[in-house]
This record gives structure tokens, sequence and C-alpha cells, in this order.
């Protein structure tokens, strides 16, 4: 089946539009493909297609329904290699981990086919007699999922898995970087019988006139988003005039503690999954390594080690595990993020400046000596740099963890049972890894507190997201 597609998805037809943007490869440079550019009035035509298709599609039954995902999901795991290969050439992630999230993408669609049949309601002892309550579940209606180049079809399907599951019918704007898996995508939901309308994808350069479309319209009665925290911000406000359900899964900044009485090896593993990751791209990622003193000299040798030996290369290198940053706006970030910290102090262990290798690649870095005041410490750095501050106390490591407006995931290492409980409980985050540093899977309940957003994905708290509560009350039963 033909995987690579250029144009948008609407109402079931394939929209070429009158101009293109051009999608590049982040290792090389090199033009992958040409993908149409849709903005405003294209946008509105997708709502109303949605908008059309909706009826019938909440009106079949959670199983019918669940049967065309599976068979969605099916095809997206036939077609792995080839999904895993377009998501590395648009992206950037190295193949392996590009596998990885097609598999770790079709298990939302999957998971949420089978959940959706219990969006069961309840039914409620009346105060009152002669009457009877009860509570049933529907769908919300039209959603719009905007969503990031980190993860081009997890992010997705993280969404449109449960929408569609719970009967709602989608918009979905992918990220101007990675469109095409967005479409490959939207292709193998056709050939699953996914019906005209329930799922468009409008391609564009115009994100911010896509949006006000998507948020003004009161025929959309929900926004999810994934991304960087001001657009979020922007976006909670555009939705204010239609007092539209939303989800916002915005930045984070996750602290990644490591006590004294911690398991120096799995420690070191576990920053390394979380740390480095997608080359550092992912909201979860560990952002600031809170580093006990007891252990801390022997954690920055054995993680500097580690480090030191990991192979950047484009993502379709052999034995690639840190591939290119995204653009050029990223390289930049880390860049002066890193320059600015060694200028107040922070020591290189390893890294420290962009690899040899000409494009987009930056080496992963160790840095000890960081403290709480620098740049890098209280901003998302989004790529492969391990900044790691010292501490003495509990009291101070949950402090300093706490010291953001932020707070998606976090991390912490210990053997003690009574800190484990006491430090997961201090911590103000949505997630925590404890003795873990990869934490992602549908089954759990994905999302922040603070400023990295609201509403949770994944789980049955995921497609709670896409139902309303109808509440029944039958009077004159005697
Ligand atoms: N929470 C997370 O997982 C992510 C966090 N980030 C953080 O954000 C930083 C910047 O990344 P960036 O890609 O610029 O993130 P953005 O928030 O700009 O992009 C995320 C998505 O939002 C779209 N978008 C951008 N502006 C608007 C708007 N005004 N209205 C509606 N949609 C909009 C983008 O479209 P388009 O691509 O066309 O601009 C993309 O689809 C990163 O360094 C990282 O810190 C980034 C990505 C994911
Ligand atoms: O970066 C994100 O937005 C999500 C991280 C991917 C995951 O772990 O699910």
């Amino acid at each position: 089946m033909r995987l690579v597609e250029t144009a948008a998805l609407i109402d079931g037809h394939w929209i070429a539009g009158a101009s293109t943007f051009a999608v590049t490869n982040p290792a090389d440079g090199t033009l992958i493909a040409e993908v149409a550019d849709l903005g405003a009035a294209e946008t509105d035509l997708a709502i109303a297609a949605a908008h059309r298709a909706f009826p019938a599609w909440a009106a079949r039954t959670a199983k019918d329904r669940g049967a065309i995902l599976r068979r969605w999901s099916d095809l997206i795991l036939a077609q792995a290699d080839d999904l895993a290969r377009l998501m590395t050439a648009e992206q950037g992630k190295p193949l392996a981990e590009a596998r990885g999230e097609v598999v770790y993408g079709a298990s939302f669609i999957d998971w949420f086919a089978e959940e959706a049949k219990r969006s069961y309601g309840h039914t409620i002892p009346s105060p009152m007699p002669g009457k009877r309550l009860a509570s049933i579940k529907q769908p919300v209606g039209v959603c719009a999922a905007i969503a990031p180049w980190n993860f081009p079809i997890a992010m997705i399907t993280r969404k449109v898995g449960p929408a569609l599951a719970a009967g709602c019918t989608v918009v979905v704007k992918p990220a101007a970087e990675t469109p095409l898996s967005a479409l490959a995508m939207a292709r193998l939901a056709e050939a699953a019988g996914l019906p005209a309308g329930v799922l468009n994808i409008v391609t564009g350069l115009d994100a911010s006139g896509i949006g006000k479309v998507l948020c003004a319209d009161s025929r959309v009665r929900k926004l999810s988003f994934t991304g960087s925290t001001p657009v979020g911000k922007t976006l909670y406000g555009q939705c204010a005039g239609t007092v539209k359900k939303l989800s916002l899964e915005l930045g984070g900044n996750a602290p990644f503690i490591v006590f004294d009485d911690a398991d120096l090896e799995a420690a070191v593993e576990g920053a390394i999954a979380s740390k480095y990751r997608n080359t550092g791209q992912t909201c979860v990622c560990a952002n600031r390594l809170i580093v006990q003193s007891g252990i801390h000299d022997a954690f920055v040798a054995r993680l500097t080690a580690r480090v030191a030996a990991m192979t950047v290369g484009p993502g379709t290198g052999e034995g690639v595990t840190i591939g290119p940053l995204i653009n050029d706006k990223a390289l930049v970030k880390v860049e002066s993020l890193v320059r600015e910290a060694v200028a107040q102090g922070a020591r290189v262990e390893t890294g420290g400046a962009r690899h040899d290798l000409a494009g987009l690649f930056y080496q992963p870095t160790v840095l000890s000596g960081a403290t709480a005041d620098m740049r890098l410490f209280q901003e998302e750095i989004f790529g492969p740099v391990a900044p790691i501050v010292k501490f003495e106390t509990e009291a101070e490591a949950i402090a300093l963890a706490n010291a953001t407006p932020f707070g998606l995931a976090a991390y912490f290492y210990s053997r003690d049972v009574g800190r484990c409980w006491r430090v997961a409980e201090a911590i103000e985050a949505g997630m925590v890894g404890i003795n873990e540093g990869l934490i992602s899977t549908e089954v759990a309940p994905f999302g922040g507190v603070k400023e990295s957003g609201l509403g949770r994905e994944g789980a049955s708290e995921g497609l709670e997201e896409y139902l309303e509560t109808k509440y029944l009350c039958f009077g004159g039963v005697g």
C-alpha cells in the first residue's frame, strides 16, 4: 500500500491544495515531499465534514466502531517498518525508536477500541419517591486535535483513538515538520473502513489561522493539544468563547532525583532512558538531575561514561541512539542554554557543543555543578543535555523538584520504601516514576498539573475526556 501521501484528507477526499510546503529530513536537510498547504477555509470544510459524519458514527455501537479501529491498528502494525522509516525520515529519531513509536501509537487505538465498550453510566438511588435517576455517557461531538512533531504518530493516536472509540469525529492538524506520518496513518484508517468525514487531516503552515478556526467554531466541542506551553495558553484563551472541553498536554521540567540509597546502576539506566530518548525531545524527559551528595560523584562518573559512548548520527545509521534535533531553532536553543550554564559555572563532563557531523546534531551532554538559577534548570531543554545539581537532604530535593511552574513527569531513585511513598506524594507532578525512567503506556493516565496542562490521555481517564455525562431524571414512576 502507498504510504507516502502528500494531500490532506477532508470528508474522504484527498485535497492537494493550491500550494504546498516542503517537508525535509532533519538529518541532512534533503527534501522528502511537498505537502498540501491548507488554511482557514479548508479547516472550515473539515469541521463541516466532521459535523455531518458525527450522528451516524456516534449511532454505531462501540463494538462496531471498535472492529474498525482494530482493523486500523492491525494495518498499522503490518506496515510498522515502512511507517518507521517514514517517521525517521521526517522526524529524525533512530529507526528502532520510530518502530517502537509505531507499536506504541497502535496500542492507543487497540486499547480504546476495547475500552469504549465499557462507557458505563450509573443508576442512582433516588432520594425522592416516584423518581428514578440515572446517568449515561455520550460522545462530546466534533473534536479537534493539534499534534506536535516529537511523536508524529503516538500523539495523534492518543487523541484520535479514544475520540473515535467514544463516537466522536475528529479534525487533526499535525505539526508542519511531520505531516507525512499523519497522512500515512489516515491512508490506513481509510483502508480499515473508517467512513468519510470521521477522521479529517488538515495540513498547513498557517498554524495560528487553522487554530483560530478550530477554537472559534461552535461545532467543535473539544480541543486536544500537545505542544508548547505558550501555544497551549493561547488555545486555552481562544476556546473560552465557545466554552469547549479542553485537554492540554504542555511543557514539562521533569526532576530526576537520585538519593544516596539508590541502586546506582538502575539510576544511571533510568536517567539514560528518560533523558536521551528521542534525543531529549519529549515532554517527560528528565530535565534536571538532582543527585544526593553521597552518591553524586559515582553517579556523575558512571553517567558520563555511558553518555560519552553514545552513537550520534542519522536515525537510519547502524547503532545510532542519538539523532538530529528537529530544526535549527531547537539546536540554537540547546546551544545557548548550555553556553549560559557553563558561563555561570557548570562543568562539561562530556559533550557541550554541536556535533562534528554537519546539520542539526548536538553532542549528548552531561553538565555537573548546575544550579537552580540557571535557565536550563527552569526551561524545558528539549535536547540531549543532562544538568546535574547536588543536594543534601530529602526536604531540599523536594523543594528543588517543585520549584517550577511545571508539573508533568518526575522521577526518583531510592530503596527506602517509606521515602518512596513520602517523596511520591510530595512531588507536584501528574506522573511519577519510582525507580523507573520509562513510564508511558496506553493503560495509564498521562498528563500534568500546574502549567503542564489539563486532563489525561490514555487509560479510562483518556476515554472520559471524549464523553459527556448526561443525567436522566424519570418522574411519575410511582
Ligand atoms: N509537550 C510536548 O510534548 C511538546 C513540547 N514542545 C515544547 O515546545 C517547544 C517548541 O516546539 P514547537 O514545535 O514550536 O511547539 P508548538 O507548540 O509551536 O507546536 C505544537 C503544535 O501546535 C501547532 N501550533 C503552533 N502555533 C499554533 C497556534 N498559534 N495555534 C494553533 N496551533 C499552533 C504547531 O503547528 P506547526 O508545526 O505548524 O507550527 C504544532 O502542530 C519545544 O522546544 C518544547 O519545549 C514541543 C513539542 C511537543
Ligand atoms: O513528549 C510528549 O508529548 C509525550 C511523550 C511521549 C510519551 O512518553 O508518551
